[in-house]
């Protein structure tokens, strides 16, 4: 007979809210004291819902691989209101059609195009920077993400008032959504409260906005190569079929919210680690050198980056910008010999997982060079899973790290980020690990190189 996981032993937990609170209050530190101190499975209760948190990396990879079994649980559906049934809200035979469509759209070689406007809209960011003055950077991070995003996606640049007015429901949504998760998600968003009133006000303008660059494009017949005509004109392989206008909205938002503040929270990631191990930067900064000797990274130079790449995967280990993913048991089920019930919602820890001594050396040391020798493939599958795993792992996965990396070298190639030293960075697990205040830096202008080498 197979045992029940609530029989498992678990944290204690308040006889009404069980640990919401606690999980509500500092997500890192609860799930990584549960992750201490009890076993593979771990039984919560969240309000009402039945929990559990996984860390062996066989149930993790269970769960990730079945998608009619484990589906997206409920806070996932919180984005609903924003992202409709784009790719990451949706489920079942919608999903799974949206999936085929899109899939060939982030294929590695129709993508390889963006990499010159990354470079260039980096190199622009770049132009404004002076030597010894302090910024903030992780909202250099996030507008120049944005900006990639809007470019990529709509062929227009931020300073063009449509892409202001979707960047503009993107802050206020995003602010929203973090109230709502310190609020646990129990007030709905039509109750008249003025953020839910201002929540709407944006959904509106950004569904207007993305309405009329949808028709303005019918109506021109352009196709400028950007992600809104590819998916325009994306045909089921199988049916024929195309996408509608809000298909195509949903998938929009969705390519918005999911594209700019994870790969710009990987990057703040890598500022904040590279300063604080300066050895970590010369080793950069040499194979930079070899590699580029100053000029503009292209995307033809990335399988030359292997370093660099082993930087921006080591920093998704520390600073996993999705920390934490989570499913619900559609079925009673079992899981690594023990009983789920259905609707019990499945935890599973980047944060958690990416911390474990038993698969990393020394976890909280940042050392690129443990993803030498191709460790990611040694590793068991479910113990390092940045971007998740199975059918369902990101889409944006191969334009994130080429984006990742181009802006990596670019960037570290002119400038040394130095930390603040008085500035606390307060790290903020809301939808995705940030910085709660911002990452405040001095810039150090780096010795030009030419390639030839150092002047
Ligand atoms: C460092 C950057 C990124 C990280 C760490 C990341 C992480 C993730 C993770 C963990 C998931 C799986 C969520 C789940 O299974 O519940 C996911 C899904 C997704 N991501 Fe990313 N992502 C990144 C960048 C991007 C970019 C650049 C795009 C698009 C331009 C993107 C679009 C998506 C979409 C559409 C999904 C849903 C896929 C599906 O369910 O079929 N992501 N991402």
């Amino acid at each position: 007979m197979t045992q029940d996981i609530f029989e498992l032993p678990g944290p204690e937990a308040n006889s009404i809210v069980g640990s919401l609170l606690d999980f509500g209050r500092d997500p890192l530190g609860f799930l990584t004291k549960c992750a201490r101190e009890y076993g593979e499975i771990i039984p919560i209760r969240l309000g009402l819902t039945p929990a559990c948190i996984l860390t062996n990396p066989d149930y993790i990879e269970q769960v990730l691989k079945d998608r009619s079994l484990f589906v997206k649980s409920r806070s996932l559906h919180a984005l609903k209101t924003l992202l409709g049934e784009g790719l990451l809200t949706s489920e079942g035979d919608s999903w799974f059609r949206q999936r085929r469509l899109i899939q060939p759209i982030f294929h590695q070689k129709r993508i390889a195009s963006y990499g010159d406007i990354m470079v260039a809209y980096t190199e622009q960011m770049l132009d404004t920077w002076q030597d010894g003055e302090t910024r903030d950077v992780h909202r250099d991070m996030m507008r120049l993400t944005l900006n990639i995003v809007m470019k990529t996606i709509f062929n227009r640049d931020l300073s063009e008032g449509q892409a202001q007015d979707v960047a503009h429901a993107l802050d206020v949504t995003l602010d929203w959504f973090e109230s709502k998760r310190q609020q646990n998600f129990i007030f709905v968003e039509w109750f008249p409260r003025p953020e839910n009133i201002r929540y709407r006000n944006a959904i509106k303008q950004m569904d207007k906005t993305i309405y009329e660059m949808i028709n303005q494009r019918r109506a021109s017949g352009e196709n400028p190569g950007d992600l809104l005509s590819m998916l325009m004109v994306a045909k089921d392989e199988e049916d024929g079929s195309q996408m509608s206008d809000r298909q195509l909205r949903d998938e929009i938002a969705t390519l918005m919210l999911a594209g700019h503040e994870t790969t710009s929270n990987t990057l703040t990631g890598a500022w904040i680690l590279l300063s604080r191990y300066p050895q970590v930067r010369s080793q950069l900064l040499a194979e930079l050198q070899q590699v580029l000797g100053g000029r503009s990274p292209t995307i033809a130079d990335i399988p030359n980056l292997r370093y660099t790449d082993m930087v921006i995967k080591e920093t998704m280990r520390v600073f996993p910008p999705v920390y934490n993913m989570a499913r619900k048991a559609s079925q009673d089920c079992e899981i690594g010999g023990y009983q789920v019930p259905q609707d019990c919602t499945i935890i599973m820890s980047q944060w958690v997982m990416h911390r474990n001594p038993r698969y990393f050396e020394d976890p909280e040391v940042f050392k690129p060079e443990r993803w030498a020798d191709d460790l990611e493939k040694k590793l068991p599958r479910g113990v390092y899973f940045p971007f998740g795993n199975g059918p369902r792992i990101c889409i944006g996965k191969s334009f994130a790290l080429m984006e990742a990396v181009l802006l990596l070298a670019t960037i570290a190639q002119k400038f040394e980020l130095n930390l603040v030293p008085d500035h606390q960075i307060v790290p903020q697990a809301s939808i995705t690990l940030r910085p709660a205040t911002g990452v405040k830096v001095t810039l150090k202008q780096t010795t030009p190189l030419t390639t030839q080498g150092v002047i």
